[in-house]
C-alpha cells in the first residue's frame, strides 16, 4: 500500500455507513477495529460513522454501547471518558432505517450531506452491510434510489459473509448487487484473509531462498490445514443450522488458505495480479468424480455432548434454534487436489470443527523424507521436517528439523534427534497485533482490495463446495457423532492413514520427542 493511498484517507476521509449496528458483529468487531484505528491514527477527524438498525436508539444510549464495545473487545481501552473520548465518539450517529423502506434512504442522504459538511469529507462513503445477506440486494438498490450514490467522492460496499447459500443464491445475489456497483466497487469480507499470519504466508514463500525452491511436489509430501474451535454454535444456531461448517468455514477461509498456500508468485503486489493467482488454484481444485468419491474423500461430524476444557457442552441437536434431528455437520475433514504442474499429487488436508479440545489455526507443511542414506543406516527413525504457520490466536511460524543428538556416539542409539525452531511473533509483540476486521475496514478505506475476494474466486469456491453438500444430501449415513471436547470422527485419521500419513499435533499439544531450541536437552 502506497503512502499516497493511505494519505488519501486522511486527506479526503470518508463517512462510514454500518447496517446492522446494533447486531454482534458490529459490537464485536467493527466498532472496536474503528477506535483503534483512530487510536493508530490512521483515520484523521475528516470522518464520520453512521450506524443505522431498526431498533430506536438515541445518541446518548448509542455512544453508551460504542463504549461498551470498545472496552470490551478493543485492543486500545478507553482509559478515561474524557475530552478526547467525547471528540471520538462525536463522529458517530445513530439513525433508526428500515432497510425496505426507500424514504429512510432519503432521510439518511441528508443526515450524511451535514456529517460530510461538518466534518469536511469530500463525499467518500463505504457502506459496511452487516446484515443477513437476503437485506444486501434491496439495501444496494435503496441506496441507489435513495439519492445515497450521487456524491463527487468513491462509493464501496463491504458486504460480509456468507456471501450467498450455493452457487446458484450467490450468482442471483451478485446479479442483484452489480446492478448498483460495479465489481471493483465491492469488497467481499472473509476475515482470515485479513489476518497477519495468512498475509504473511505469501513473504515466507516469496521471499525465502530456503522455501521457494522447495515448494512443490518433488520436496513436499502433503499440507494440513487446522482451523479448530472450542466454541459450540453458541447463540447462532438458526444460522449455523442452515449453514454447517461446509459453508461456514469451509466455502471460503478454508479453501482461501488453500489458495494463499498453492498460488504461483503474483507479478507485481496489486490487487488483481494476487487475485488472478488464487482464481487460477480455485480453477485447478480437482472435482471429485462422484458422490462415493466425496464420501471417500470428505469427512463429516456433528458433536455430541461431552466436555471441552473442563465445561460440559450439551449435544448439537440440543442446542437453541437447531433442529433436533438436525443432520447439520459441525466438523469436516478433506482431502483436496491442486491439479497443476506444481502441486500433482500432493494432498492438501483441511479439517475445521466447533467443539474441538483446542482453538487454533495452523498450517502444515509436510516435507517429504530424504532419500536414504548414510544417516539412516544407523538406528535412527529420520522425522519429516515440518513449516508450521501458526495463525491464531498465538501466531508465529515454526520449523522441525533433523539434529544429531549432542555428545552421541553409541550405535545402538538413534542419535538424530527432532528439534524444533520456534518463531513467536506472539511473544515478541503480544497478542496486540491489529485484528483482521481492522486491517480490512482500512484497506477498504484506502481501496486496497488485495485481501478481499473477488466474484471469480467466491463462485469458484462455491461450485467446489456444492458438489460436497450435493452428495451429502442424499442421506446422512456417513455423518459421525463425535463428543464435544474431542477431536472429532476418528474416520478424518483414517483419511491420513490411508495415505501413510497423520495429522501433526496442533499448537499447545507440542510434539513430546521434539526438542525445542533453547530447550536442556
Ligand atoms: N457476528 C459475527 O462474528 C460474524 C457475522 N458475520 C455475518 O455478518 C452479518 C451480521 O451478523 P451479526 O451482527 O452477527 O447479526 P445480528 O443478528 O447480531 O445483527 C443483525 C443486524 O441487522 C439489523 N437488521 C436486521 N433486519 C434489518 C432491517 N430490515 N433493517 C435494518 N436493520 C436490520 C439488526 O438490527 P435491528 O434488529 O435493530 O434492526 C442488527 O443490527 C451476517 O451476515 C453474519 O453472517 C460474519 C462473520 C462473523
Ligand atoms: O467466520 C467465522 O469465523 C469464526 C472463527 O473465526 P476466528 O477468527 O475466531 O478463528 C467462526 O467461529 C464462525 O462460525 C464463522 O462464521
Amino acid at each position: 500500500m502506497s503512502d499516497t493511498k493511505s494519505e488519501a484517507i486522511k486527506q479526503s476521509g470518508a463517512v462510514f455507513f454500518i447496517f446492522g449496528a446494533t447486531g454482534d458483529l458490529a459490537r464485536r468487531k467493527l466498532f472496536p477495529a474503528i477506535y483503534s484505528l483512530y487510536r493508530e491514527g490512521k483515520l484523521s477527524e475528516k470522518f464520520a460513522v453512521i450506524g443505522l438498525a431498526r431498533r430506536p436508539r438515541t445518541e446518548v444510549q448509542f455512544h453508551d454501547d460504542l463504549l461498551q464495545s470498545i472496552q470490551e473487545f478493543a485492543r486500545y481501552k478507553v482509559d478515561k471518558v474524557d475530552a478526547d473520548w467525547q471528540r471520538f465518539a462525536a463522529h458517530f450517529t445513530y439513525m433508526s432505517l428500515d432497510i425496505n423502506n426507500i424514504d429512510g434512504f432519503k432521510e439518511l442522504s441528508s443526515v450524511a450531506t451535514k456529517l460530510e459538511q461538518k466534518f469536511d469529507i469530500a463525499g467518500n462513503r463505504l457502506f459496511y452491510l452487516a446484515l443477513a445477506p437476503d437485506l444486501f440486494g434491496s439495501v444496494a438498490h435503496n441506496l441507489r434510489d435513495g439519492g445515497m450514490l450521487e456524491t463527487d467522492g468513491w462509493h464501496r460496499l463491504v458486504i460480509e459473509k456468507p456471501f450467498g447459500f450455493d452457487l446458484a443464491s450467490a450468482k442471483l445475489l451478485n446479479e442483484e448487487i452489480n446492478k448498483v456497483f460495479e465489481e471493483k466497487e465491492i469488497y467481499r469480507i472473509d476475515h482470515y484473509l485479513g489476518k497477519e499470519m495468512v498475509q504473511n504466508i505469501g513473504v515466507v514463500r516469496f521471499a525465502n531462498a530456503f522455501f521457494e525452491p522447495l515448494w512443490n511436489n518433488k520436496y513436499i509430501a502433503n499440507i494440513q490445514i487446522t482451523l479448530s474451535e472450542t466454541v459450540g454454535v453458541e447463540e447462532r444456531g438458526g444460522y449455523y443450522d442452515h449453514s454447517g461448517a461446509l459453508r461456514d468455514m469451509g466455502q471460503n477461509h478454508m479453501l482461501q488458505m488453500v489458495t494463499m498456500m498453492a498460488m504461483e508468485p503474483p507479478s507485481r503486489l496489486h490487487p488483481e495480479d494476487l487475485r488472478d493467482e488464487k482464481v487460477k488454484v480455485l480453477r485447478s481444485l480437482r472435482a471429485y468424480s462422484s458422490k462415493e468419491e466425496v464420501k471417500s474423500h470428505v469427512v463429516r461430524g456433528q458433536y455430541g455432548e461431552g466436555t471441552v476444557r473442563g465445561k460440559s457442552r450439551v449435544a448439537y441437536r440440543e442446542e437453541p434454534n437447531v433442529n433436533p434431528v438436525s443432520t447439520t455437520s459441525t466438523y469436516f475433514a478433506a482431502k483436496v487436489f491442486v491439479d497443476n504442474f506444481r502441486w500433482a499429487g500432493v494432498p492438501f488436508y483441511i479439517r475445521t470443527g466447533k467443539n474441538l479440545p483446542v482453538k487454533t489455526t495452523e498450517v502444515v507443511v509436510e516435507f517429504k523424507n530424504i532419500p536414504d542414506n548414510v544417516y539412516l543406516a544407523k538406528k535412527n527413525k529420520l522425522q519429516p521436517n515440518l513449516l508450521v504457520f501458526r495463525v491464531n490466536p498465538m501466531e508465529g511460524i515454526y520449523i522441525k528439523i533433523n539434529a544429531k543428538r549432542p555428545g552421541s556416539s553409541d550405535e545402538s542409539q538413534s542419535t538424530i534427534i527432532p528439534v524444533a525452531m520456534d518463531f513467536c511473533q506472539s511473544c515478541l509483540v503480544g497478542l496486540n497485533t491489529p485484528e483482521a476486521y481492522e486491517l480490512l475496514i482500512y484497506d477498504a478505506a484506502c481501496g486496497d482490495s488485495t485481501y478481499f475476494t473477488r466474484w471469480d474466486e467466491v463462485k469458484l469456491a462455491w461450485q467446489f463446495v456444492d458438489q460436497i453438500a450435493e452428495a451429502w444430501a442424499e442421506n446422512a449415513d456417513d455423518l459421525h457423532i463425535y463428543p464435544a471436547g474431542t477431536w472429532g470422527p476418528q474416520e478424518a485419521d483414517e483419511l491420513l492413514a490411508k495415505d501413510g500419513f497423520h495429522w501433526w499435533p496442533v499448537n499447545g499439544q507440542a510434539e513430546s520427542e521434539v526438542v525445542w531450541v533453547g530447550e536442556h536437552i
